[in-house]
Parts: C-alpha cells; sequence; structure tokens
C-alpha cells in the first residue's frame, strides 16, 4: 500500500530568514505531483525536510502513519522515501552496478559480517540483490553499462543511474530533485518518459522539483507553486497554467534575470 503524503503548515526559519512560511500540499497515493517556483522560492528547503536533512522549526510532515519531520535521513530512507539529488550523488569511480548494489544496502539482511565470512545465506542474497539490480537497470535503460564506472559514462545517462539508485531501494515515494536539469532535449523527453514509466509500472508516488515547465506540465498530475517560501497555488497543471498570481511571481522573476 502506498500512504499518502501529507505536508502542514511547515515552516523553516534559517536565522532571520523564512525559507518556508506555513507550507501546506498533498501527493496522492500513486500520483506524480510537482513543486515549482522560481529561484530561491524554497523548494530545495523543503525537499531536505521531506527527506531528514532539515529539521522544520514548525508543521509535520505525515507519510501514512509515520512523522518525518523527527526523523534522520536513513530513517526517512527505512520508510520507503528515496530520493535523487540536483547534482548527482554517486560514486564516480565504481561501476553503476556497485553504485546500484549500494543502493540495495538498507534492504540487505545478512550485513558486512556474513558477506565477508562469505556464508552461503549471504550469497543467495548478494545473487537474489544482483538480479534485482539488473531487472532494474534494464528498465531504466542502463544494462550495457552496468560494468562501467559511472564517472566515464555522459552525463545524461549518469542521471538515469541515479534514478536508477533510488529505484533499487524499493521506494514507495520518489523524491526528484530536477531530475532533467542540465539534459539536451531528447534526453529530456526520454528522462519524462521513463519518469511516467515508473510511475505506471511500480505505482509509487513521485514528488518532483523541476525548473522545466513544459515537462511538468506534461507529467505531473497536480503542482504546488511556492515564492519566496509561501505556497501562491495548488492544483491540476491546466489550472496552475492560467494562476494569475503564478504567471506574476515567474515574470518577475524573468524581469529580475533581465535587468
Ligand atoms: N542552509 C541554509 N542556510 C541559510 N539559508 C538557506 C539555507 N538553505 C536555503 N536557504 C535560503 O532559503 C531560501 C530558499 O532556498 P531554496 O534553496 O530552498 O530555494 P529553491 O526554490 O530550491 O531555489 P533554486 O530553484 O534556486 O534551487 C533562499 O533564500 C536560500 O538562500
Amino acid at each position: 500500500m502506498i500512504p499518502e503524503l501529507v505536508v502542514s503548515d511547515v515552516t523553516v526559519r534559517f536565522a532571520g530568514l523564512v525559507a518556508l512560511d506555513s507550507v501546506s500540499f498533498t501527493v496522492r497515493p500513486g500520483s506524480t505531483h510537482a513543486l515549482i517556483g522560481p529561484n530561491g522560492a524554497g523548494k530545495s528547503t523543503c525537499f531536505n525536510v521531506l527527506s531528514g536533512v532539515y529539521r522544520a522549526t514548525s508543521g509535520s510532515v505525515r507519510f501514512g502513519d509515520a512523522e518525518l519531520t523527527a526523523s534522520r535521513p536513513h530513517q526517512v530512507a527505512a520508510l520507503g522515501v528515496a530520493r535523487t539529488f540536483q547534482n548527482i550523488a554517486l560514486l564516480p569511480r565504481l561501476t553503476v552496478r556497485d553504485n546500484l548494489m549500494l543502493g540495495r544496502h538498507r534492504l540487505t539482511r545478512s550485513g558486512f559480517v556474513s558477506a565477508g565470512l562469505r556464508l552461503p545465506s549471504a550469497g543467495r542474497e548478494a545473487a537474489r540483490h544482483g538480479a534485482r539490480v539488473e531487472e532494474i537497470a534494464a528498465f531504466v535503460g542502463i544494462a550495457e553499462v552496468l560494468p562501467t564506472p559511472v564517472g566515464l559514462l555522459p552525463y545524461g545517462t549518469q542521471k538515469r543511474v541515479e534514478l536508477a539508485r533510488a529505484l533499487c531501494m524499493e521506494p514507495r515515494l520518489l523524491l526528484l530533485d530536477e531530475p532533467v536539469a542540465g539534459m539536451n532535449s531528447e534526453e529530456r523527453r526520454e528522462m519524462a518518459d521513463l519518469i511516467v514509466s515508473v510511475r505506471e509500472s511500480l505505482g509509487i508516488s513521485i514528488l518532483l522539483v523541476e525548473h522545466d515547465m513544459g515537462m511538468v506540465m506534461r507529467i505531473a498530475d497536480s503542482v504546488t507553486v511556492l515564492d519566496f517560501g509561501r505556497r501562491i497555488a495548488d492544483g491540476v497543471p491546466d489550472e496552475i497554467q492560467r494562476d494569475p498570481e503564478v504567471i506574476r511571481a515567474y515574470l518577475g522573476d524573468i524581469e529580475e534575470s533581465a535587468s
């Protein structure tokens, strides 16, 4: 069962700055939900609260029965919340296969001692994880590069490896931080299709932060818009695109960067 993610009145203050100001939204089970907003709106701060990296000053984040604001990153991961990062966070000298196996670490029962002693149970478990890694790599379209060190791969492929590693944790909620940033238009289209097929095939919830508005409007079921830490809109993509406050927030952003 995929639980609902309910973000309620979350506020985050850094010294004098209010990065999130009483923000609320709900990610329905099995939906793709986008969190958008101009630079500095508070999107990354929100992701960091959801994944246990930052503590909220006040408010709550519930994932089913679990309260995420009181949890550390490894506890959030253990609840089935996996994330990718804006700047790729893979181990570049390790092969794709080894990076993906690391993604399965939290699901490994036998631990390092029995694996080190080469116990048969540890061998069977490693084989099972290895088979699942191959399945996920095939699904994400990176099977041929499993033996390649990640650092030698093109950027767009590394982004796919990051997504595959998150999937290796068998998440119930996937947090994607700018999954198409830095990609060319063909890579963007392919990644968008992949995200749609993850949602369709696995039925998990996806929350994504993304600046590529075309992609957001195409793949998201619902959208929450932040501006200066406040939620200024929440709804289906069609409504969001026509919302005067959203248009104003984005036009202001463009005018500021032009001046
Ligand atoms: N660790 C921190 N300490 C102090 N201020 C911070 C910290 N993290 C974020 N901020 C501030 O909080 C505000 C929101 O930043 P955040 O990175 O969450 O925005 P964002 O919407 O993700 O922006 P971008 O689209 O540029 O990534 C900004 O004013 C930022 O400078």
